[in-house]
């Protein structure tokens, strides 16, 4: 039993129900220190919606960010909208992918993974649990040279992740949708950072009806416990020697986070790396583990964890260029409209059913073996290509859109909504605003007939 739990006092009017919860969240704090008074606001605040923050990309400076904002404390490129009667959701500045919108708790593992610094050289990094991408995306929009490996095992979650990589505008990266203990055994020693955002009881998703009371309840968080060490266990074997963990969570119970951090640092070759500037939320003394809480941060609350891992190659799996490889199919011809489109020929294309993807020439040789989802460049509707998506949102490498249109506030807005605009241009044309890409017109005759996909339609306001 932790010290809090004889602290706990049901004479206060709670309901039956209110006091089980408090008493299974005690339970589940363990030694987490906490003092009875605080522990009151904690119960209450974890019941409560917190608002979302945005997280600008790291080229945007704050006297460009034209919402009113206060910045997150644990992560420079975070801020909180101050307004509540602004949507940030309904701007054209989130349109165009100015800034993400997520809780400002998931931003203490990008603190941990140090996504808002310069990028390391060549740098290669693999989110193991990426689905839907919130922390995917910020890992990418740091890439810099590097690569990135997106890999999540359920298959249904791959769309939106593949959806929020695109909007990054950057082609560095591959998805991947592998049990991670296979993906050990397929690119073991080869990462130098590892984040492991592992599927967990998700006591901070509360506040937002996103989980039920169960996540409180000793068999849940023990089943998420286990399942998360078979995933930190394929994590270290990941990386490559000095290469680096990071755990993260959106639970509060030490079992999945406090104690999975003790369970790492006693296998050999496994050390803290201590985040300094994340000091003040440090959550014990092993000098890596870090909380935000909902009654302190203004979020939702979350667990981070940074650990280094000298564990020689030697421990590592199978690396990819000993698998077997499969029997080589003749390559599936490309269209030539792609010229047309991108000005040049795709060097690593593949045609994979009915979309065509293409990695930049420097990604890794194992990249498009395991890749399910990565930058599509077109698609095909019965026997006619067209130009992707997410192709048009391209802001770095070789294959952006030769033709564009930039358009201002009202015609941006006219677009997005779904409608067509004026054109003068002939053909696939990427509208921009301010130099910003919104998506693809085909354009004839001064119309450019607007091929924004549905989901990524929306209303914006004015402003
Ligand atoms: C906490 S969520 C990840 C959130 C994501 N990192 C983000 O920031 O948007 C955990 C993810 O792990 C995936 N998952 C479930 N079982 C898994 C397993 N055995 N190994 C790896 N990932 C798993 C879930 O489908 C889910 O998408």
């Amino acid at each position: 039993m932790s010290a809090l739990e004889g602290t706990l006092d049901d004479s206060d009017g709670a309901s039956e129900a209110d006091a089980d919860l408090r008493r299974s969240l005690a339970a589940a704090l363990g030694t987490v220190a906490i003092s009875a008074e605080e522990f009151a606001a904690f119960s209450a605040a974890l019941l409560s919606r917190h608002r979302n923050a945005l997280r600008y990309r790291s080229e945007i400076d704050r006297p460009d960010i034209s919402l009113p904002v206060r910045p997150v404390d644990w992560y420079s490129l975070g801020y909180q909208c101050t307004d509540p009667d602004v949507r940030p959701s309904r701007t054209l500045d989130y349109a165009a992918g100015d800034y993400f919108i997520q809780d400002a708790g998931s931003m203490l593992a990008l603190a941990a993974c140090q996504a808002d610094a310069v990028p390391e050289r060549n740098r290669l990094i693999c989110d193991l649990c990426a689905a839907p991408g919130g922390k995917s995306s910020a890992l990418l929009e740091s890439i810099g040279d590097g690569f990135l490996l997106a890999n999540e095992p359920i298959k249904s979650r791959i769309a939106p992740l593949a959806y929020n990589l695109a909007r990054t505008g950057i082609d560095r990266y591959a998805i991947s949708s592998l049990d991670p203990e296979v993906l050990h055994t397929r690119l073991g020693g080869v990462f130098d950072l590892v984040l492991a955002d592992v599927p967990c009881s998700g006591q901070a998703l509360l506040g937002r009806g996103k989980q039920s009371l169960a996540a409180v309840s000793p068999a849940q968080i023990e089943h998420s416990a286990l399942r998360a060490r078979r995933i930190l266990a394929a994590a270290i074997g990941l990386l490559r020697p000095g290469g680096r963990l990071v755990l993260s969570t959106c639970t509060f119970a030490e079992a999945e986070n406090e104690s999975q951090v003790r369970w790492l640092l006693d296998k050999d070759g496994m050390a803290p790396e201590p985040i300094d500037r994340l000091a003040e939320y440090a959550s014990d003394d092993s000098g890596c583990s870090y909380r935000l809480w909902p009654h302190r941060h203004r979020c939702a609350g979350s667990f981070a964890a940074s650990l280094r891992s000298d564990i020689g190659a030697a421990v590592a799996a199978e690396p990819a260029s000993g698998k077997k490889r499969k029997r080589r199919e003749k390559p599936e011809r490309l269209p030539d409209e792609l010229g047309d489109w991108f000005g040049t020929a795709p060097q690593r294309s593949q045609v994979a059913g009915a979309v065509i993807r293409c990695l930049p020439e420097d990604a890794p040789s194992w990249a498009e073996s395991i890749s399910v989802a990565g930058p599509e460049l077109a698609y095909r509707t019965g026997q006619t290509w067209k130009p992707s998506h997410e192709a048009s949102l391209r802001r770095s490498g070789a294959l952006r859109g030769v033709q564009s249109i930039e358009v201002d506030d009202s015609t941006a807005r006219q677009y997005l909504s779904g409608q067509p605009i004026a054109c003068g241009q002939t053909g696939w044309c990427v509208v921009r605003h301010r130099g910003r890409p919104l998506g693809w017109v085909k354009a004839s005759r001064g119309t450019g007939k607007n091929h924004l996909p549905v989901a990524a339609r929306m209303d914006v306001g004015v402003g």
